[in-house]
């Protein structure tokens, strides 16, 4: 069973015994556990001796009018799959343990990457994300830590953070785990009426469709505009709010149009969040160009 710490001095005597001898991972994580989850634990394990599990609803990251009163909190679960997957060390602090100022002066802003996407429709989210994990990273100090790829921009940013400030930490990125049905597992799932959660597998069914129409034939900026634009009818007609669908270079750059308006990269992600009743989702898929164009 993994040892949990509460504070972050007791956290940080705990790792003196392992830092310099063995390789320190953190996965970072709001807990309410799932498979996704537990992946990331798995990945890490492959590339560090001792695996740290960050769990902590961070106050900072939601917005007004979000669900932090209402997200999910349920850490004795969360022990028992951790244990599962032979996780070492679970840090849960308490909201006073990490913001003795609440909110804190001090900011970790991430500019321009951060501004769009899940930025735009949740301003402020990515301060609140870089503040947490910058803090997360010096009372870890670990060698790794792994971050899902449901998250992109999330970990887009971060990559950026680790850049910018020279932590000393090697980012991995998880590939997403899926349900059966191809539903990113996401602990929003929950909030999905059963109604909600058969028609919920659309969102993937309809990014790999779109990505199978992009991937054939020269693509220029008006087809892909045409089919993002049926892409967002088909979603809207199966009951999805969209927030965005955008498709971006793998650094969340734009696409670039060449002469005779065809687009210049071979790889790109498309990415979007969308609403199905109370639960916001998120998902992507990478499209590489077929190589006879
Ligand atoms: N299905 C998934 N596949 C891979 N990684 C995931 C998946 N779901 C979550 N993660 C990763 O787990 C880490 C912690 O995420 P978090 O605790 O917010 O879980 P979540 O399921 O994404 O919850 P939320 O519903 O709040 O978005 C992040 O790095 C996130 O990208
Ligand atoms: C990285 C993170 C744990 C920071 O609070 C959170 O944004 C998340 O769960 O993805
Ligand atoms: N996984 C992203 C955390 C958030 O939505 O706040």
């Amino acid at each position: 069973m993994p040892i949990i710490y509460h504070h972050i001095s007791a956290m940080r005597t705990a790792l003196q015994t392992h830092r310099g001898q063995q390789r320190i991972a953190l996965v970072p994580t709001m807990g309410n556990l799932h498979k996704g989850h537990l992946e990331l634990v798995t990945l890490a394990k492959q590339h560090a001796d001792i695996v740290i599990v960050s769990i902590f609803v961070n106050p900072t990251q939601f917005g007004e009018g979000e669900d932090f009163d209402s997200y999910p909190r349920t850490l004795d679960s969360d022990v028992a799959k951790l244990t599962s997957v032979d996780a070492d060390y679970i840090f849960a602090p308490s909201i006073d343990e990490m913001y003795p100022v609440l909110p804190p002066p001090t900011c970790v802003l991430a500019g321009a990457i951060a501004n769009q996407l899940c930025g735009q429709s949740r301003p402020g989210h990515f301060d609140g994300v870089g503040i947490v994990v910058s803090k997360l990273f010096n009372i870890i100090q670990p060698d790794l830590a792994v971050f899902g790829q449901k998250d992109y921009q999330q970990l887009a940013i971060i990559k950026q953070l680790v850049r910018d400030l020279s932590y000393p930490i090697e980012i991995i990125g998880a590939p997403i785990v899926r349900a059966d049905d191809g539903l990113a597992l996401s602990s929003r799932n929950q909030y999905l009426t059963n109604a909600e959660r058969q028609i919920a597998p659309v969102l993937h069914q309809a990014l790999q469709r779109l990505a199978q129409q992009l991937a054939t034939g020269k693509l220029s900026q008006q087809r892909m505009q045409a089919s993002l634009a049926e892409t967002r009818r088909y979603l809207t007609d199966a009951g999805f709010t969209i927030d965005y669908l955008e498709i971006k270079t793998d650094q969340l750059g734009s696409i670039t149009t060449a002469e005779g308006s065809n687009i210049v990269e071979k790889r790109f992600i498309i990415l979007v969040a969308a609403w199905l009743g109370r639960a916001r989702l998120l998902d992507n898929e990478f499209v590489t160009i077929n190589k006879q164009f």
